[in-house]
């Protein structure tokens, strides 16, 4: 079976650029991507990361599974800038997330989710993911936006991938069940901050060796609302947990291979998975 090639974009940036900018500054980047199976962007970016005083004005609506229609608007949506340039690029695009904005409001009455988006070759929206764990305790995340509460898969290549964002790397329980409902692949945008970037690694690579699936973690670099320093530190590793390929602290693309028949490799000749009792 051919290789599924992924490009992680660990996309840099400060308090400086303008949202719309940097909507086309980093389609530009995907557009380089051109010829990959797979491009993976960071959490929140567009809205410009920790920067949670800007998130309202920010906000934008995300159409569900389907084409994404124009605006016609000078400045493009998000999502209609990710579904050109996955159309442009011919590949499948994790877009990362941002912050979506719905007509009707969640159960706590907020209207405001952090949402992360898919898109096929075609440009259409092929899946929705809203994050299940806010982050922030009592700020942040947590007293702005609604929380998720689906578990989503999606085929990219020919893998099925989990879809889950930042701070949800913390509940080892929703990993489980997103293996239990078929997945072979996690893919994980953050904005994870630089003092907790061991976290980062040291999670990450749990998930993978716990639940024997390749992983694409895709973190963002920068410094977000003056203060936030983010950790970079992107990472790509194998069913096994070992790393395929890790970025460094600033803006960088990591390219790498994921071999469809490795997990299976790897789950005969040390099969956990198979002593589970519940
Ligand atoms: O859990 C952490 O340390 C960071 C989580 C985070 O930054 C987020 O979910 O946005």
């Amino acid at each position: 079976m051919a290789e599924f090639t992924v490009s992680v974009i660990q996309v840099s940036y400060g308090d400086e650029e303008a949202m719309a900018d940097r909507i086309e500054r980093v389609a530009g980047l995907v557009r380089a991507e051109a010829g990959r199976d797979l491009v993976v962007l960071p959490e929140l970016w567009p809205v410009g990361g920790f920067d949670v005083a800007h998130w309202e004005e920010r906000a934008q609506e995300i159409p569900g599974p389907g084409p994404v229609e124009a605006t016609g608007l000078p400045e493009r949506r998000w999502v209609e800038a990710m579904s050109a340039a996955a159309r442009e690029a011919g590949v499948t695009l994790h877009a990362g997330s941002t912050v979506e904005r719905t007509a009707e409001p969640g159960p706590e009455g907020k209207d405001l989710w952090n949402t992360s988006v898919v898109l096929a070759p075609t440009g259409d929206v092929q899946a929705v993911y809203r994050k299940i764990h806010r982050f922030g305790f009592d700020s942040g995340e947590a007293r702005t936006i609604e929380a998720g509460s689906e578990l989503v898969t999606t085929p990219l290549g020919p893998f099925t991938a989990h879809l889950t964002t930042c701070f949800d790397l913390r509940f080892p329980e929703l990993f489980r069940s997103g293996l239990d409902a078929g997945a072979d692949l996690l893919v994980l945008p953050a904005a994870w901050p630089l003092p907790r970037v061991e976290h980062w690694r040291t999670l990450l690579r749990a998930r993978a060796i716990e639940n024997q699936y390749p992983l694409i973690g895709c973190n963002t670099a920068g410094t977000h609302a003056k203060r936030h320093e983010m950790g970079g530190g992107s990472l790509v590793l194998d069913a096994n947990g070992d790393v395929l390929a890790e970025a460094g602290p600033d803006q960088e693309v990591l390219r790498v291979s994921l071999d469809p028949e490795h997990t299976a490799r790897q789950r005969e000749k040390f099969p956990v998975l198979a002593s589970r009792r519940w």
